[in-house]
């Protein structure tokens, strides 16, 4: 069976290079794409890639008017909720590559799709390294219970934290809440430079070029230290198979899932 495609940021950084990935895939039709300034266009004279012949439209709701199996959102954190709503409202499940959207989102997210029957897997990054990393990192805080995180990402990002540090620290908050030997507003200096508090978690976000994307989970023990850090580089390759995946196994769940694994044997 063929699965029938729409995304969302179809011209974007990752959302083009995941489009070529499903132009090269025989179970996927790239039926229709949005990206704003290239509507009327075809989606393979915009990126050099002949077998791309999906229309792209301006907006989500003309794109969803074309009947598709799974939307894919690969836009910006503002857009992203209302795409995946209206997604769901015409009966598509859907895979979430964007990252800023909050728990909150989430679960107003999460009873849309229970609502429809369709199932949502967001995840916070595809890369399979990422995805050991919070899995490492899950099996770490049932053992070790502090720790705190690092965001690394490149100076014109505009979400802090990024995606993946949100689902990491979401994660984490599951399994434990980490100790604080000093409680934040017992600080003795800048309490800022303590980071934000996401999930329980101390998150501390560093924009600077040099960085692309990157995260390090840091556990500490007397004594000792355990640090996992994922790093990528500057192509959106390492997003390409994870998103394939996805969008092949989305239709096998109900309601919201977060992270690759939940479609992975690990
Ligand atoms: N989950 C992952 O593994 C993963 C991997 C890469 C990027 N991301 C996330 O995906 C998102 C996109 O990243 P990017 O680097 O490709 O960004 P980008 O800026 O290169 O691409 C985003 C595209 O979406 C378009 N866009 C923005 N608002 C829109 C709207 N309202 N309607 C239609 N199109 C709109 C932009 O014009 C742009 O072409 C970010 O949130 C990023 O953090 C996640
Ligand atoms: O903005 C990016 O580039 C990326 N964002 C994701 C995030 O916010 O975690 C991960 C992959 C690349």
């Amino acid at each position: 069976m063929t699965l029938k495609i729409c995304l969302a940021g179809a011209i974007g950084w990752a959302g083009s290079e995941l489009a070529r990935g499903i132009a090269g895939a025989d179970d996927l039709d790239l039926v229709a794409a949005v990206a704003r300034r290239h509507a009327g266009q075809k989606l393979g004279d915009v990126l050099g890639e002949n077998a791309l012949d999906a229309p792209i439209f301006a907006s989500t709701g003309e794109a969803l008017a074309r009947p598709c199996d799974v939307f894919v959102e690969y836009t910006k954190p503002d857009s992203a909720k209302a795409n995946i709503l209206a997604a769901l409202a015409q009966g598509a499940h859907v895979v979430v590559g964007t990252s800023g959207l909050t728990d909150a989102d989430y679960a107003q997210i999460d009873a849309a799709a229970r609502e429809r029957q369709r199932g949502v897997l967001a995840c916070g990054n595809f890369a399979l390294t990422a995805v050991l990393l919070i899995k490492f990192a899950e099996m770490a805080a049932k053992l070790i219970p502090q720790w705190e995180l690092i965001d690394y990402a490149s100076a014109g990002k505009p979400d802090a934290p990024s995606g993946t540090v949100r689902e990491l620290a979401t994660r984490l908050g599951k399994v434990r809440q980490p100790l604080l030997e000093v409680p934040l507003e017992q600080t003795v200096g800048v309490r800022e430079t303590r980071g934000g508090t996401l999930s329980g978690s101390q998150v501390h976000a560093l924009r600077l070029p040099g960085f692309v994307i990157g995260v390090e989970a840091i556990f500490g023990m007397p004594d000792q230290t355990l640090s996992l850090r994922h790093n990528a580089g500057s192509s959106a390759k390492p997003y390409v198979g994870g998103a394939l995946l996805a969008i092949r196994k989305v239709s096998g769940l109900v309601g919201l899932h977060r992270g690759l694994d939940a479609v992975l044997e690990l």
